[in-house]
Parts: C-alpha cells; structure tokens; sequence
C-alpha cells in the first residue's frame, strides 16, 4: 500500500445552510471535478493550519472558525488519500479564484447544482444532508400528544426523528411514526424506527449496540444509524457502512443513573472529527449544546426530553 497523502478540505457552511465548492483546476488530477476546498498538509503542519493556509492560497479567506467534522479514506489512481474534512464557519474576505477554479454556493446537499464531484465526497455529502439536531422520542414518559404537539409547532426543526419507544408493541410505533412523517416529510424531515429490524414505510432504522453486534451487513434502509458507547462500537458501526452514530452518554442524564456519563473531553477522544460518520452527542444535551458538541467534533447534539420541552 501507498503512503496516505494527507488532505484538509473546509466545508464553508453559512447560516442558511448553503455550502460552498470549488471545482478543480485544470492541470491537476480529476481537473473540472467538484470538491471542497483544500489541500495537501504539508510536513509540520497541524490540519487547522494547512486549512487556514489553502482557504487563503485557493480563495483569499481568512478562517476565523471551523470544527473537525469529518475524515474520509479513499484510494486514487493517482494517490491514497485520507481526508479530514472541517466546518468553516467563520471566515473573513470574499472568495477570490486564485488558481482560476470556479465555485459555487449549495443550497441543499441533496440537490447539488453542479457536477461532476469527486468520488470520495459522495458519503459528504449524504453526511451534511443530515440536520444539526436529532430527536428521540419519549411518548411513553411524555405522553404522545406531547410529542406530536411539540413536532406540529414547528416540523422544519425536526429533520431527523427516531421513534424509540421499547415498551410499545410495533403498531403503537409505527403510529407515531406515521403522524411523525406525515408532518414533517412535507419539510425534508426523516423518521427512522429505533430497535426494529424492519423499516418499514419510513426512512430508516435506528440500531442499539446489542443490533449493531449481531449484523455482519448494513440492514435495509434508506437512513441507518446506532447507538455507541466506545471505539469498537464505532468501528463496527463505519465497518457496516451507517450513516451516524450517536455516541454517549456525554452527561448525567435520567435514562442512565447508574453509568458514569463520558464527559466532553473523553468524548473529544472518541469522536473528534475522526470518523467518517457524522456523529451526534447524546446525554443529558439541548440544542444550546451544539456549539459544545461541535468543538468535540461532533456534527450535532441527539435530544430526548430537551426536544420536546
Ligand atoms: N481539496 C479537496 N481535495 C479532495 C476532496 N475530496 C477528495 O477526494 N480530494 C482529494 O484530495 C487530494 C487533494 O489534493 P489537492 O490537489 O487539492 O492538493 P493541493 O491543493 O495541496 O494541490 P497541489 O497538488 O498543487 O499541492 C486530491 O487527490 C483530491 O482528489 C475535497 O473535497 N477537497
Ligand atoms: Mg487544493
């Protein structure tokens, strides 16, 4: 095998959601190709730095702020890349072609207005399809009108609901998950069923960790992801091809008294931008705990009872 050739590429995110690509410029391997901006580390550097220095060389942008999201290896023909991908979400200056690339702002990463993009951004770009916040349900703590109140009040901030509710027989979930997705699918929402086996007509499957070790394949499901406590579930989890985990619990939380909860700087350790996984932090969060969750290099914060206060 070859030497992984070390790239760091920023995923420029503004408030709407918009993203930024650049395509590449002629001369270089996969010219015309789509890609996030970036570049090779070079000897010495720190990622965050080969980020600042490439987003001025490429754009002329100045980062003042981006998170670790994100690493990705992929095999070229021409190299064996390993790819660490940040959030950039601040910057300073106007982007400037410098190396006469084009680029374009994103709207939504499912409905890409350019093409082609490089191969190994494919899995990316899935990945920043999924929203900041994820949301568990606890209809049978909270009542289901609660929940699905609390959900028809404002359903385009539910983009990503698990419907986990281990005492309820599979009518009484898929119930829910049908006023679930009826609300906010209109809204690009997803609905997946945690602890099933069988997704159904929703989007997807919601594994815990005894699920996770008992499958050598990725099960059916537009949407799959789990539940991780620690390295090895995580590895099981990307060696399965999901698409998140969420990883806790990060702080004492209710559903778990009797577990010492991780705290960020363990947390920090495990997830860290490392995966090539958007991974969500569970426990005893809100959505004030996003900007938290992503210095830790988390993609987003899991929330049970905060979701539907
Ligand atoms: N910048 C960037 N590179 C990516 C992405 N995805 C991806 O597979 N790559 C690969 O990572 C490598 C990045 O190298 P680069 O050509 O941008 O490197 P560079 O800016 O330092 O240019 P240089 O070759 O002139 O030193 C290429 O093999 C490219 O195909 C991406 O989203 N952004
Ligand atoms: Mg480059």
């Amino acid at each position: 095998m070859r030497k992984w050739t070390q790239v760091v590429a920023g995923v420029l995110v503004r408030p709407d959601g918009g993203f930024f690509l650049s395509s590449r410029p002629e001369g270089k391997p996969y010219a015309g190709y789509w890609e996030f901006p970036g570049g090779k580390i070079e000897a010495g550097e720190t990622p965050y730095a080969a980020l600042c220095r490439e987003l001025d060389e490429e754009l002329g942008l100045t980062v003042t702020h981006a998170t670790p999201w994100l690493t990705q290896h992929f095999h070229y023909e021409h190299a064996d890349v390993r790819l660490d991908f940040h959030r950039v979400t601040g910057w300073s200056g106007e982007p400037q072609a410098r190396e006469g690339q084009t680029w374009a702002w994103q709207r939504a990463a499912d409905a890409l207005s350019v093409s082609p993009v490089l191969p190994a951004n494919t899995p990316i770009f899935r990945a920043l399809s999924l929203p900041a916040t994820l949301a568990i349900t606890c209809a049978q703590e909270l009542g289901r009108d609660t929940v699905i109140a609390r959900v028809a009040a404002d359903p385009a901030a539910f983009g990503l609901i698990v419907v986990r509710e281990p005492g309820w027989s599979t009518a009484q979930q898929h119930a829910l998950a049908a006023e679930l997705a009826a609300l906010t699918r209109p809204h690009g929402g997803r609905v997946l069923l945690a602890g099933a086996s069988d997704a159904g007509p929703f989007d997807g499957l919601h594994l815990n960790s005894r699920q996770l070790h008992a499958l050598d394949a990725r099960p059916a499901g537009d949407w799959v992801g789990a539940s991780v406590h620690g390295q090895a579930d995580i590895e099981q989890a990307v060696g399965l091809g999901l698409d998140y985990v969420m990883l806790g619990h990060v702080l004492p939380t209710p559903s778990h008294p009797d577990l010492p909860p991780l705290g960020w700087d363990r947390f920090t350790e495990l997830a860290g931008g490392r995966w090539p996984l958007p991974v969500y932090a569970l426990g005893g969060l809100s959505v004030t705990d996003l900007d938290r969750a992503r210095e830790a290099g988390a993609h987003g914060v899991a929330c049970m009872r905060s979701a539907w206060r």
